[in-house]
C-alpha cells in the first residue's frame, strides 16, 4: 500500500495511504457531514477545485453506478437525444429520463479524503467500486487518515488550501507546502465557465407534453434539477453560463432558473445584471445555491465567505414567515448578508430574507414580496435526499401559472 499525505495550508500534515489515483491534487479542503450519497456529492459540479473530507468514517459501501451521478457534462456526449422538432429549435433535445448506462458521470471534486474505504462493494446497481472509478477518472485521494482531526482543524481555522500527494508526487514537507500555498484561494475564484455546458440543450417535459418552458442558466447545474422540473411538466432549455438576456428573450420562455455552481459569487457581476433584466421584464425566477447568492446580489445584498461552510444532508432551515423547519441538503462556502425576517426595498421591488439556517442564522433564502422571484441556499433537488424542500419546484410552477393567468387578463 503506497503512502499518501494530505498537507494543509497551515502546515499540518496527515499521513495515510493512497486511495484512487496516485499523484498530486490541489484544492480547498472542506468537509461534508453526509452519511450517505457520496456518489451524488463527488459528481456535484459545485465541488470543483475542492478537496472533500468525508466525516462518515466508512465510505464506498454501495460502489459506483450509472444512475446516481449529478454531473451532466460527462453525460452530454453519450446520452440519447432526439433532434428538436421545430425548425427554430437548434438544440439537442434529451428525454427527461436521461439515465445513460454507459456513463458513470464525471467526478468534480479535486480530491477525496476518507477514513476507511469499504473493502467489499455491496449493491445490486454497482458497476464498479468507488476506488476503481477514482482511478479511471484520475482522481487522487487519501485513506486511513484521522478525518475527525482534519475536520477539527477546518472547523477551528476555517476551510483552507490543501493538497494530497502520493507516488512520485511525494516530496519534502516544505516542497509540498510551497505547492499547496502557490494555488489560488477559493475567495475570488470565477469557476462557472469551467463546469458549464458550452452548447445549449433541452431536457423535455415528462411525457413530452410541456406546460411551461424555462431557461436554466448552467453555472454547474446538477442532473436532478432539470429532472425535477421535467417531472412537473416543464421543458428546460439549459443554457451555457455565457448566455445573454437576448438569448433568453429569444426563447420566449415562461420562467428563468439560476443553478448551483462552484466559485465565489462576487465574480458574477454579469449574471447579476442579467438576472435584474429578466426580473424587470416580469419573468418568474427561481434560484438554487449559487443562484440564491446571485438573486441576493441583484437585490442589492453582498456576499461573504463562511468560515467552513455548510455541507451535509441534515441541515435545518427555518422559513421565517411560517416558522416551519425543513431538513435540507447543503453545499456552500459563501453566503448572503442579512438577518431573519428582514424586509428591504430594492430596485426590483420590496424583498425579504425568507429563510435562515436554524443552526447559525446564516441566510438560506431570499424573495421578492411579489413572489415573482425567489431562491434558496439549500438543495431542493437533493438526489440522495432529504426531500423536505422538493415542493419549491411546485412553487415555481405555481408562480409561472399565476403569471400566465395575469398575462391573460392584461
Ligand atoms: N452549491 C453551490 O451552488 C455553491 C455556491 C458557492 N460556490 C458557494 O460555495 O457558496
Amino acid at each position: 500500500m503506497s503512502r499518501a499525505v494530505m498537507v494543509l495550508e497551515n502546515g499540518q500534515v496527515f499521513t495515510g495511504r493512497a486511495f484512487g489515483a496516485t499523484g498530486q491534487t490541489l484544492g480547498e479542503a472542506v468537509f461534508c457531514t453526509a452519511m450517505t450519497g457520496y456518489q451524488e456529492t463527488l459528481t456535484d459540479p459545485s465541488y470543483h477545485r475542492q478537496i472533500l473530507v468525508a466525516t462518515a468514517p466508512q465510505i464506498g459501501n454501495t460502489g459506483w453506478n450509472t444512475e446516481d451521478s449529478e454531473s451532466l457534462l460527462g453525460k452530454r456526449s453519450a446520452v440519447r437525444w432526439v433532434p428538436g422538432t421545430q425548425a427554430n429549435e437548434p438544440y439537442q433535445k434529451w428525454s427527461a429520463d436521461f439515465v445513460d448506462h454507459r456513463d458513470p458521470g464525471k467526478i468534480w471534486v479535486a480530491g477525496y479524503a476518507v477514513r476507511n474505504p469499504t473493502r467489499r462493494v455491496s449493491n445490486w446497481r454497482a458497476g464498479s467500486s468507488l476506488e476503481d472509478e477514482m482511478i479511471g477518472q484520475n482522481v487522487v485521494g487519501i485513506a486511513g487518515i484521522d478525518t475527525r482531526a482534519v475536520v477539527r482543524v477546518l472547523r477551528d481555522s476555517g476551510a483552507m488550501r490543501a493538497g494530497i500527494f502520493s507516488g512520485d508526487a511525494l516530496g519534502t514537507v516544505d516542497e509540498m507546502l510551497e505547492t499547496v500555498r502557490s494555488q489560488p484561494s477559493m475567495a475570488g475564484a470565477d469557476l462557472a465557465a469551467e463546469v458549464s455546458t458550452t452548447e445549449p440543450y433541452i431536457v423535455e417535459a415528462a411525457g413530452g407534453q410541456a406546460k411551461f418552458t424555462v431557461a436554466a442558466l448552467d453555472l454547474g447545474i446538477k442532473a436532478n434539477t432539470p429532472r425535477m422540473l421535467a417531472a412537473r411538466g416543464v421543458e428546460v432549455h439549459v443554457l451555457p453560463s455565457t448566455a445573454t438576456y437576448d438569448d433568453i428573450r429569444a426563447l420566449n420562455v415562461d420562467g428563468f432558473f439560476l443553478s448551483n455552481g462552484p466559485g465565489d459569487p462576487v465574480t458574477t457581476d454579469r449574471v447579476v445584471g442579467l438576472t435584474s433584466e429578466v426580473i424587470d421584464a416580469g419573468l418568474p425566477m427561481f434560484g438554487i445555491c449559487f443562484g440564491n447568492q446571485i438573486l441576493g446580489r441583484a437585490l442589492g445584498r453582498s456576499t461573504y465567505k463562511l468560515k467552513f461552510g455548510h455541507r451535509g444532508i441534515n441541515i435545518p432551515v427555518l422559513d421565517t414567515r411560517t416558522g416551519r423547519v425543513a431538513i435540507t441538503a447543503q453545499n456552500h462556502g459563501f453566503a448572503l448578508e442579512g438577518e431573519a425576517g428582514e424586509e428591504f426595498d430594492t430596485d426590483l421591488g420590496r424583498a425579504r430574507v425568507s429563510h435562515v439556517c436554524a443552526n447559525d442564522g446564516v441566510v438560506e433564502g431570499v424573495e421578492l414580496i411579489s413572489g415573482k422571484a425567489f431562491s434558496v441556499q439549500y438543495h431542493p433537488e437533493a438526489a440522495s435526499g432529504p426531500h423536505d424542500a422538493a415542493n419549491l419546484f411546485d412553487k415555481f410552477v405555481h408562480v409561472m401559472e399565476t403569471s400566465a393567468m395575469e398575462g391573460n387578463r392584461s
